[in-house]
């Protein structure tokens, strides 16, 4: 079911450190940050050819990484994103198969502007897993 890596995301206390870290310690593309107050997040994405790192920083009260920072206050692994071709019958399939689909299971529109879905972590191994609709078979 699942495609392509889409990103890997870092969940950090200070984004502009974090970006200037990738850009100027390991010379990598950093993209400008964008907020996504549907999501809680202000994120930047270092395009690393084959795949793309996501750090991403809370914004507002409801964000929904502050316990994580809280466990991880250096920062830490928050999630990883494949593509799938069908976002709303791979929700279904996974929920068929017991697995938690979070928020109210609709998916919202992402940060390259497509559909998203989160799935819980203790139903993956422990990794937060996010579906990103890549529109493609
Ligand atoms: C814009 C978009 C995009 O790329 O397009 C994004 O990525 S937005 C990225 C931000 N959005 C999201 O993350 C949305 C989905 N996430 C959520 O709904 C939440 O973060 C949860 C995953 C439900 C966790 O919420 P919260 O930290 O309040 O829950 P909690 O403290 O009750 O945690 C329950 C258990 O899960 C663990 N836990 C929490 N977050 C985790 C993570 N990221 N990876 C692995 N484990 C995690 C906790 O340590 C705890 O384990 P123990 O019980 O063993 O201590
Ligand atoms: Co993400």
């Amino acid at each position: 079911m699942i495609g392509r890596l889409n990103h890997i995301a870092i969940a950090v206390p200070d984004l502009d450190r974090a970006a200037a870290k990738y850009r100027d310690d390991l010379g990598a593309h950093v993209s400008a940050p964008q907020a996504l107050p549907e999501h809680g997040v202000t994120v930047v994405f270092v395009d690393t050819g084959n795949t793309k790192v996501e750090l991403l920083e809370p914004l507002g009260d409801e964000s929904p990484v502050v316990g994580f920072l809280a466990k991880n206050p250096d920062g830490g692994m928050h999630h990883m994103c494949f593509e799938v071709p069908d976002i709303m019958a791979a929700a279904k399939q996974l929920q068929a198969a017991g697995a938690r689909v979070l928020g109210d299971g609709q998916p919202k529109i992402g940060a390259h502007g497509l559909p998203v879905l989160f799935l819980h972590p203790k139903d993956f191994c422990g990794t937060l897993i996010e579906l990103e609709e890549s529109g493609k078979d």
